[in-house]
């Protein structure tokens, strides 16, 4: 038997939750249904969140209320909005608790149903003229129609529906002329490396020593699929907007970063800022957002309104060991940062966006002998679950930072020359990337396209 004051008391405090806390819903949305409450009431207000939230639109009391008056007037004002239940507003609303309440409630609905269900069953069973095939069949159809209700036991598809959706991709790329679906990262050994670049759905780790360029060639990828007319997004833990505004401008001018640092520029400075912004900002498509230590909660949510509003190609997290990461009772630091970078690799796969997360590394790489100091993947802060989880794995190294300029098997002169080593990639190559930059790093470039165009750079940056 359902009690039903038990399942009233968690369909509030989901409620309570949700109006609280607007980022709870992406905790709940995969498996809880409106029509699972059994109060109409609060499954109204749960139906208008839910809306909101697959309209891409964060919510607020206003904006709940007004969605409601739309979806049912009628019902609306038969229970004054929101204004329905005060308790909703003032009873303790532990936000952690959502998805074992929601669950409750799920579970509540499955059993109502399966009630009637059996009752029916039981009723016809009396009726020594039913067949009992027919009441057999009865029973079986029924359990079924309710697992498939509540996606019980069915979260799996059949192979053929996930094939006949990948061939609808298949055909949308070509039609669009498209090599690969990856979206290019503007490095041209890299995108060869990986086969075309970021995947949609895949979860990519940064890593490097300490201001070895983690940020930069985050930045410098970003600015360079955005040009592309991609949508991206960085979510930054470490700078704020005002200092990757200004590593930008530096990437993309000649002015010097210690005039942008100081904030006064020359008139001329400020005429070539100007150029930038009318020339090549306006229409270019990277939202920047510092989060400070926020919790992951925040980005998740953030990153699915953004997403759901056409407004997110690609994310890049910077960086991983920054976001909140409490520590259960009993539990270590390093389960809190794993629980983070898989909140990170679901957010990629639900999003089906391809997401950079820039991650320390430990100190093991400096007490190693030999000038060298090559990455390798034990090197990550938090290691074991990152390399689990992350799909490739992939480190900036800077030879000529060491005081190496010259490759010893090929001789290849190295200043100015940086890598990306990839040392893990699930679905693809292994190796390394190379890249160009100047001598302060404030500006990258393609290894490719910069040999073809050097002797014009070199004018600019004779340091190349
Ligand atoms: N606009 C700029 N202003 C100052 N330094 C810059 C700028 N652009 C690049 N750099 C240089 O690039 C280097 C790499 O910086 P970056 O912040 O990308 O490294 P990081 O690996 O992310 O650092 P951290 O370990 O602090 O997170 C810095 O040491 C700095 O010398």
């Amino acid at each position: 038997m359902i009690e039903k004051n038990t399942g009233i008391t968690h369909e509030k405090a989901v409620v309570a939750c949700l109006l609280a806390n607007t980022e709870a819903i992406t905790n709940v949305i995969g498996f809880l249904k409106a029509d699972m409450f059994s109060s109409r009431e609060l499954g109204f207000i749960y139906k208008a969140i839910v809306q909101l939230f697959e309209q891409g639109k964060r919510t607020n009391y206003n904006l709940i209320d007004r969605t409601m008056q739309e979806m049912d007037r009628e019902l609306f004002l038969q229970m004054n909005g929101l204004a329905y239940d005060p308790e909703l507003f003032t009873m303790a609303r532990d936000s952690s608790q959502v998805t074992e309440y929601a669950l409750l409630i799920k579970d509540s609905y499955i059993r109502f149903r399966l009630t009637e269900h059996l009752n029916a069953v039981k009723l016809s069973l009396t009726d020594v003229g039913t067949p009992i095939t027919t009441i057999l069949g009865t029973l079986h159809s029924g359990v079924d129609k309710i697992c498939n209700d509540t996606d019980t036991g069915n979260e799996a598809r059949p192979l053929a529906e996930i094939v006949a959706s990948n061939l609808n991709d298949f055909r949308k790329n070509r039609a669009l002329g498209l090599d690969s679906r990856a979206i290019p990262s503007g490095f041209t050994e890299f995108d060869k490396l990986t086969g075309g670049g970021f995947f949609p759905g895949e979860i990519y780790t940064l890593a490097a020593r300490p201001s070895e360029g983690k940020s930069m060639v985050t930045l410098h990828i970003l600015q360079e699929i955005a040009k592309k007319g991609y949508h991206v997004r960085l979510v930054n833990h470490e700078m704020g907007d005002y200092d990757t505004a200004n590593r930008s401008i530096a990437m993309l001018t000649d002015i010097n970063p210690d005039f942008l640092r100081r904030g006064v520029l020359t008139e001329g400075q400020e005429m070539e800022v100007e150029r930038l912004l009318q020339e090549e900002l306006t229409n270019l498509k990277l939202d920047i957002r510092y989060m400070g230590n926020a919790r992951i909660e925040s980005i998740v949510t953030e990153t699915m309104l953004a997403c759901k509003r056409g407004k997110c190609d690609m994310l890049a997290v910077d960086y991983l060991q920054l976001i909140s990461a409490p520590v259960e009772k009993g539990g270590t630091t390093d389960e809190a940062i794993g629980r983070n970078i898989n909140a990170l690799k679901d957010l990629a796969v639900r999003c089906n966006i391809p997401v950079i997360v820039v991650s320390q590394m430990n100190r093991e790489i400096e007490h190693r002998a030999g000038k060298a100091k090559i990455p390798i993947l034990s090197d990550l802060r938090n290691s074991g679950v990152i390399e689990q989880t992350s799909d490739v794995v992939m480190f900036v190294y800077r030879p000529d930072r060491l005081g190496i300029t010259k490759d010893q098997d090929t001789g290849e002169n190295l200043v100015g020359i940086a890598k990306l080593l990839l040392l893990k990639n699930r679905n693809g190559g292994i190796g390394h990337a190379n890249f160009r930059h100047n001598k302060t790093f404030t500006k990258l470039w393609d290894f490719i396209s910069f040999n073809k165009k050097k002797s014009k750079i070199q004018q600019i940056y004779p340091d190349q």
